[in-house]
């Protein structure tokens, strides 16, 4: 999903920089370097720390997870420290804004960890008392009983990974627990974190149909908190299930089905209270996820641990450009590396300018409330909103169809429009790169024309 860069292999010199500095993480000083043409870089950023193991592999699951031959919590500890030590210098990041731990199983971290890393991230940069700190629990047992020391470690948000109420789902999932442990889970978490706990669940599960999905979902309704995350089951190349659905053991419901189901928990969610903020994404009560919006809205973020990406500028090495970075995958080798050299980033890819817009639509365009002019012109100062997407045929063609609306608020997918945005998003992007190379074209043409001899 974040770690998709498009067309990474292009290369095209930004054309200048706007240098933020902040202090420490409200008030923005501005200080041009360079040219003129860039948008803002600010020296804030939240961090992502990636927990690679898990007691046992899900047959859906393609994340970066590996199951633990023996107890390195010392050094995965130590590393993490040291990684994310590293990384803050290299940014001059100054102010962490939330911290995820995802994994994998964060939760099988030993609390004194996560309170470990948390406290580098104070040593070495502005954390407020009121940042969100998210936790990935797997809702077993053993997790359960650790989310009051999580707590104390200095967590403030719990993400259980329900995935379903039905017991035989969860088997052919090849989860861990049942869906009571769930629930105990999630009152437990909510008695800790009230208001601050959120489930995921997945949907389009091999032979799902939409009543049962809809009679889970009532059910689960009356026993979370006020965040849902819902993700459509995606059939991973690789997985168990993958080669069962291949294998024709298990089959996967039909597309149209699961557009039924996806429209039918919007509704019943909206139904219950809850706003869509972005596409998988449901809140009520405003506990919308920080740190999930601002990767939505394209804010830097370092990621420390094996396999995490990021998206910062290097200015502790004297870059300008954002870049795409990714930790090395295998924990072992991350380790040695961490250790040999305070970091293992192992690719980094230079965003050009439109390459970075690229993000920020995609991104931008998840949520509901899609992307505001504002908002574009701190990324695009030169191309206002309108100017990129108001004269495009294609885009007019969208608009007039009822997928898509551009006014004085921005540019955002309507309520059908966003189960469809993925069939959207080559249309505007193609606008996008023809107004900026249009862009670039007037201003070589300008150039060419000042230095022409008079
Ligand atoms: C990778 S897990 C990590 C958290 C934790 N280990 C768990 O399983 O709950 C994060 C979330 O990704 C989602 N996920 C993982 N694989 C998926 C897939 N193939 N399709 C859709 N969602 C998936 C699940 O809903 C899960 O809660
Ligand atoms: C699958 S989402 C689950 C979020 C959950 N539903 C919630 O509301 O808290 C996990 C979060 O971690 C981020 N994430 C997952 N894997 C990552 C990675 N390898 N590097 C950086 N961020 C990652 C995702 O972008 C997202 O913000
Ligand atoms: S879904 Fe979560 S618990 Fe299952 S293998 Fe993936 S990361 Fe591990």
């Amino acid at each position: 999903m974040i770690g998709h860069t498009l067309h990474a292999g292009r290369r095209a010199l930004y054309p200048g920089l706007r240098y933020f500095s902040e202090t420490p993480c409200g008030e923005i000083i501005e200080d041009v370097l360079e040219r003129t043409d860039y948008p803002r870089v600010t020296k804030q950023a939240s961090l992502y720390v990636h927990w690679p193991y898990c007691l046992r592999r899900c047959s859906y699951c393609n994340f970066n997870k590996y199951i633990p031959k023996d107890n390195n919590d010392h050094v995965m500890t130590e590393c993490l420290q040291r990684e994310t030590e590293t990384l803050l210098q290299l940014s001059q990041v100054s102010c962490i804004t939330s911290v995820f731990f995802g994994g994998g199983t964060p939760s099988l971290a030993h609390p004194s960890t996560i309170a470990a890393v948390l406290e580098t991230v104070s040593r070495r940069a502005y954390l407020s008392d009121k940042a969100e700190v998210t936790l990935e629990v797997n809702p077993t047992p053993a997790g359960k009983t650790k989310l009051e020391d999580f707590c104390r470690a200095g967590v403030n948000r719990f993400s259980i990974g329900v995935q379903s109420l039905k017991d035989e789902d969860l088997k052919i999932l090849g989860r861990d627990h049942s869906p009571h442990q769930a629930l105990q889970t999630v009152d437990e978490a909510r008695r800790l974190c009230p208001g601050r706990v959120s489930v995921d669940v997945m949907f389009g599960r091999p032979n799902q149909s939409v009543e049962s999905w809809e009679n889970e979902l009532s059910e689960l309704l009356t026993v979370c908190d006020d965040h849902v995350s819902l993700y459509q089951l995606t059939l991973e190349r690789g997985t168990q299930l993958f080669k069962q659905v291949r294998g024709g053991e298990v089959t996967m419901p039909a597309e149209d089905v699961t557009a039924e189901m996806y429209q039918c928990a919007r509704r019943t969610l909206q139904q219950h209270g809850f706003l869509q903020y972005e596409v998988s994404n449901f809140a009520r009560q405003n506990a919308v996820s920080h740190h999930n919006r601002s990767y939505w809205k394209g804010g830097q973020y370092i990621g420390v641990g094996p396999g995490a990406h990021g998206r910062f500028v290097p200015l502790g090495e004297g870059g300008v450009l954002r870049e795409a970075r990714t930790q090395t995958l295998e924990p072992d080798v991350w380790i040695r590396e961490v250790q040999q050299r305070g970091h293992a980033t192992r690719r980094r890819i230079q965003l050009s300018h439109l390459e970075l817009l690229e993000e920020v639509l995609v991104m931008g365009m998840r949520m509901t409330q899609g992307i505001n002019p504002k908002h574009w012109e701190s990324f695009s100062p030169h191309l206002g909103l309108h100017e990129v997407f108001g004269t495009s045929s294609d885009v007019q063609e969208l608009i007039r169809s009822g997928q898509l609306i551009l006014d004085d608020r921005g540019l955002r997918c309507s309520w059908d429009g966003l189960a469809l945005l993925d069939s959207m998003l080559p249309a505007l992007l193609v606008e996008l790169q023809r107004q900026m190379s249009q862009r670039d074209d007037r201003a070589d043409g300008r150039t060419k024309r000042s230095s022409d001899p008079q």
